[in-house]
This record gives C-alpha cells, structure tokens and sequence, in this order.
C-alpha cells in the first residue's frame, strides 16, 4: 500500500544535505516523497561562502493551499529538518495539525535542527518555537546531544542524564525520542560513538512502559553533513516497517537495498549511506 511523507527540508544545489538526502534513500524504500524546500541554498551552511533563497511562510501555505485544493492533502508522514525561518516554523506547525486531524494516524518525525557541538547554525528565535511549539506536536524527534540538552535545559554527562534527558522530552510529547549521537564513553573504545533511543508504549492492559536502546557505531574519522537528515528519515522507514520495536532498526536493510541498487546510486551518497552499514549494534539499557 501507498505510504506518503510530507518531507519539508532544505533543497541545495550542490551536495546532500536536507531533502537531497532523505528523499533518495525514502523512495528506494518505497516511500512516495512529497518535498517542500524549506531553503534553496547553494551549499550547505559550513562552506565559506552559501547563497540561496529562505522560503517565507506565506509562500509555505501557497503551496500547501495547492495542494489542499487538489484534494491530495493525504500523508502518512510528516518529516521535518532544517528551516531559518520562525513564522516558517510556526506555520509548519499549523499544517501539521491540520494533516493529523485528517489523518489521526499520521506520524509527525521532527529532526529539530538547532546546531551541533556546544553551537547553534540556525538564528537563535527558532529554539523557542522548537520547544514550545514543534515538539510537543512530534511523534519521533531526532536530536543530537547539543539540541537534546538546549531543548531540555539538562546537560548530559553519563548516560543516566540522557535518559533523563529523553524522560524530559517524553514528557513534552514525542513517545518515540533518539539522541543521535553524543559525547558519551563508548564501552567498546574511543572509536565508537554513542547514540541512545528511548520509546513509549501504552499495553493493551493500559500500563506504560519504555524502552530504551543504546547503539554504538563505529567511528569514521571525517566530518559528515547531512547523515542527521538521512538518519531522521531511515528512522522513519524503519518505525514504519517496525513501530513498537526500536532494536530492529539497525538500517542493515536499508544499506542492502542501497547497495542493491549501487550503480544507480551516486558515489557521494553512497559513502554516507556506508555510514549506515555499520549501524548494527543495539543494546537495550537497563537503568
Ligand atoms: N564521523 C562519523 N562516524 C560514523 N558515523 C557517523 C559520523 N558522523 C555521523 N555519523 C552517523 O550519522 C548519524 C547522525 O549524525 P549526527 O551528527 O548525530 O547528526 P546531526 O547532523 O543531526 O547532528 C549518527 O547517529 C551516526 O550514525
Ligand atoms: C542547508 C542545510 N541543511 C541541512 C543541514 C543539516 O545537516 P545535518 O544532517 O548534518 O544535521 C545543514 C547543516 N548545517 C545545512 O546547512
């Protein structure tokens, strides 16, 4: 059956940032992709020099009024990444809302795109709309350790403090949270890095319980942009495929299906997608 993500990201001419990254890999899963460019950049922002266009709020509901007026305002999904925009953002919120009482089973994935390593890369009005608003509407969030800890106001030091850190944005709404990537110790060595993932589920007797798992990836000595976006949307395929279990989304599948369709796929991509082979080692926490 059709499965349709609304993906609303930024666009740029060179490179796989945003929806060059996430849409691909989506629609070799499967997934029929609706993108709105959130920005249209030349590069993405770490280059010395970016050019490009910011899409305004108005000119988000335009395309959205289209497509409402079209009757094929349908989605499964909703996924979400980098916007520079606050009444941008706002606005993201209002169709979200509106897709979900359409649909109530949409599920809303929100990559809350802040910044990264002690640093913001957005202007620095978005984090208010984030917390107050975006989250507590997200079903999945996929911070890393930086936004997690601005959204929750909690530093993370040993893993104790990330769960707590999950429970905290739990509790602002999302059931499903995945910090993905952190300054934690990796008991496998220095070459790992850690990322944790944490989900709710109601029982059928209506008692509440939480997994959570810790996964350790091999480090690969080199600065990545654009693998948070490709993870926020394997996370999506995989919750899909497997919504109340997170230990079965090693992405192991995924990187057959890319390698499967390897001659198609570009070498840049493909490397981050390597990234992804090594995604196999979960754990669950016990804390
Ligand atoms: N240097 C790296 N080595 C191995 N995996 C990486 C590396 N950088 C990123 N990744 C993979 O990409 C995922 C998302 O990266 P992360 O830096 O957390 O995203 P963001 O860009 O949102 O901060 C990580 O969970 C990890 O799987
Ligand atoms: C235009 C753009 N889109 C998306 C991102 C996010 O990249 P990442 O997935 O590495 O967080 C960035 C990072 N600065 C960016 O500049």
């Amino acid at each position: 059956m059709e499965c349709r993500v609304l993906s609303i990201q930024s666009h740029v001419v060179r490179g796989y940032v945003g929806n060059k990254s996430a849409s691909f890999p989506l629609q070799l899963l499967g997934f029929e992709v609706d993108s709105i460019n959130s920005v249209q950049f030349s590069n993405h922002t770490g280059y010395s020099h970016w050019k490009g266009q910011v899409l305004t709020a108005d000119e988000l509901h335009v395309l959205y009024e289209g497509i409402k007026l079209n009757n094929v305002h349908h989605y499964d999904y909703v996924l979400t990444g980098y916007t520079r925009d606050t009444s941008f953002l706002e606005m993201v919120v209002d169709i979200v809302q509106e897709l979900k009482r359409a649909n109530p089973n949409l599920v809303y994935v929100c990559d809350p795109v802040l910044g990264d390593h002690g640093s913001m890369y957005v202007p620095q009005n978005l984090y208010p709309v984030y917390k107050n608003k975006v989250v507590p509407v997200a079903d999945i969030i996929t911070p890393n350790q930086f936004e997690a800890e601005l959204l929750t106001g909690k530093n993370i030091s040993t893993e104790k403090d990330a769960v707590e850190v999950m429970d905290l944005l739990h509790a602002m709404g999302p059931d499903t949270v995945v910090i993905t990537s952190s300054d934690l110790p990796s008991r496998l060595g220095d070459r790992f890095l850690v990322s944790l993932g944490s989900q709710r589920h109601v029982r059928p007797d209506g008692s509440r319980t939480t997994q959570r798992v810790r996964l350790e990836v091999p480090k690969v000595d080199a600065v990545f942009v654009g693998t948070g976006d490709l993870f926020a949307a394997m996370l999506l395929a995989w919750t899909h495929h497997y919504p109340t279990d997170l230990k079965v989304h090693t992405h192991k599948q995924t990187q057959k299906k890319l390698f499967g369709a390897q001659s198609k796929v570009p070498e840049s991509l493909r490397n981050r997608s390597r990234l992804f082979k090594d995604l196999q080692r979960f754990d669950e926490l016990v804390l």
